[in-house]
């Protein structure tokens, strides 16, 4: 039960959960706070602090002082603390998965999951830290034209110094530990900023880290409305790198930002081109479970289907028997659709529908929607007029384009704003890599559905889909920053020599 057992401190008297600073649990001094509604009762479930912007710099700054400190502690150290961290969590998925099923109506046992996830990544990255933090790069100087040999170059990995981690609503604790376990390995202070929804199992996450013992400041972790506190955070002198997930708020975060390097990774419209060619029942399992898994919301969810004309009836026909087997109902019941995270986004998705309904799109199912649960729902005979041809729906809706050539597929893709990941089904490798290198998106997942995991894969979006590469490898090195030394002979020296 949330706010219970090891967790008591992290919730006030009224049950308004508190912020962490300077690793205390503390409530805002504005005396405000945000409610978190169920999706599913779309009723208040839990209230967070409505943090001021006088606690943001107060965060800000002892996580600078912490950060000196951390910098000097040794890795196996680090990394010795972060393998805590990732036992607490695990210890104790149970409540905070609880929590996921009440603040974001994720299916009971993805919930349970996406905290083992957690842990793992958490563990994950400390191995990988220890490895790749440790070693640099030596240079001479002589293999460039003019040198002769009198420099040695040593390089090494040094931290940013304060990472600040916005992650979205669909994995608060997993897309919120992909940002903090690098950034601590890497010897950087981190400030999380969760997202509103999903921010009490993120807080929940972050009493694991304190439970480990992680030193005063290092990590806090700063609750209100995105709208609200985001462009103070994000435009903070004293951070020094953004790590953000989320939707378009990304694009503009990236406008304001200073020149800090920045993690990007946003929106997606993932293409999922099936061939004449391809194993359809493979291509059915895939379609439906990458387009409707946490009811169609995620960035790597199939968001449209290009099929060609040839093989589009059999599959459609496949697709709508196994969405017809598709449970629908409250997470709790770890139902395979579940309400979506707010009522704008039911609505949002309706929109969606009615336009493709109004301009001649078959629609699969009858379209069913109660409060912010809606139906699974294949789109047929979509044509690019229709706004779902282009728009993500983040919801249980599946648009299916027909289409005459590989050509026209790939087209398709690479007219998208997005360029997320893709997939392609054929039993054709050649056509498959063809394809692959010719669409563009930052990843490609030949017969198979898009995915991010798993998690040590690099993950990266291409045009309005994000800056820079994640993944547990790429992560780490993106929150570090090269730092070389030369040691300069007086005279030329030659090994051997
Ligand atoms: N490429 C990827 O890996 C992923 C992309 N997405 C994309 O994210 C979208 C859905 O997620 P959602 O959470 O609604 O995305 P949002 O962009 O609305 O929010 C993401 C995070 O940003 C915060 N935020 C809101 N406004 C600001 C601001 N002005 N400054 C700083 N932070 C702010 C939010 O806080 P608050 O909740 O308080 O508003 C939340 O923590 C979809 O478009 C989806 O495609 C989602 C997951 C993964
Ligand atoms: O936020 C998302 O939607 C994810 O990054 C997708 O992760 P998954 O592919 O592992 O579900």
């Amino acid at each position: 039960m949330a706010g219970t057992g090891v967790f008591e401190e992290i919730a006030d008297e009224n049950s308004v959960y508190k912020f962490y600073s300077e690793s205390e649990w503390r409530k805002s001094s504005s005396g405000k706070s945000v409610p978190i509604i169920n999706p599913t009762t779309r009723q208040t479930h839990f209230r967070v602090q409505a943090c001021t912007q006088d606690e943001v710099n107060k965060i800000i700054e002892t996580a600078k002082t912490a950060q000196k400190l951390w910098a000097k502690t040794p890795l196996w150290k680090r990394a010795e603390l972060l393998h805590k961290a990732a036992a607490v969590l695990k210890e104790q998925k149970v409540p905070i998965a609880e929590c996921l099923v009440k603040e974001i109506a994720k299916p009971a046992k993805d919930a349970v999951t996406e905290v083992v996830r957690s842990g793992d990544l958490v563990s994950y990255c400390a191995e990988e830290g220890v490895r790749i933090l440790g070693e640099g790069k030596f240079l001479v100087s002589d293999s460039f034209p003019g040198n002769e040999r009198t420099k040695y170059c040593l390089t090494s990995k040094i931290p940013l110094g304060v990472v600040l981690a916005i992650p979205p609503f669909n994995y608060p604790v997993n897309l919120a530990v992909s940002k903090i376990a690098p950034a601590l390995i890497a010897g950087n202070s981190l400030v999380l900023k969760p997202p509103t929804q999903g921010a009490v199992a993120a807080l929940h996450m972050v009493h694991c880290f304190h439970l480990a013992g992680f030193p005063k400041g290092l990590i806090s972790c700063v609750t209100g409305k995105g709208s609200e506190i985001g462009d103070f955070l994000t435009m903070h002198p004293g951070v020094n790198c953004i790590s953000f997930t989320g939707g378009d708020t990304g694009i503009a975060i990236s406008k304001k930002a200073g020149m800090i390097p920045l993690q990007m990774e946003l929106g997606g419209k993932d293409a999922c081109i099936v061939l004449e060619d391809a194993d359809l029942d493979l291509a059915t399992a895939n379609i439906v479970k990458g387009g409707f898994s946490y009811s169609g919301q995620r960035c790597t969810a199939v968001k449209v289907v290009l099929v060609m004309e040839s093989v589009a009836d059999t599959l459609v026909e496949k697709v709508k028997a196994k969405v017809a087997k598709l449970t629908v109902g409250p997470p709790e019941d770890d139902c395979d659709i579940t309400p979506v995270v707010t009522e704008s986004s039911a609505n949002f998705i309706e929109g969606l529908v009615m336009d493709a309904k109004q301009k001649g799109a078959t629609i699969c199912q009858e379209y069913k929607r109660e409060g912010n649960l809606i139906w699974p729902l294949l789109l047929d005979h979509v044509r690019p007029d229709m706004r779902i041809a282009w728009e993500e729906p983040f919801g249980p809706v599946l648009p299916v384009i027909r289409i005459n050539s590989v050509e026209e597929g790939v087209h398709h893709c690479n007219a998208s704003n997005f360029g997320l990941q893709g997939s392609v089904f054929t039993r054709d490798i050649n056509k498959a890599i063809l394809i692959s290198d010719a669409m563009e998106t930052g990843t490609i997942q030949i017969n198979s559905a898009p995915a991010r995991g798993p998690d040590h894969f690099p993950f990266q979006g291409l045009k309005d889909s994000g800056i820079g590469s994640q993944g547990i490898t790429n992560s780490i090195n993106m929150m570090t920053k090269i730092k070389s030394t030369v040691i300069n002979l007086p005279t030329p020296s030659y090994t051997m020599g």
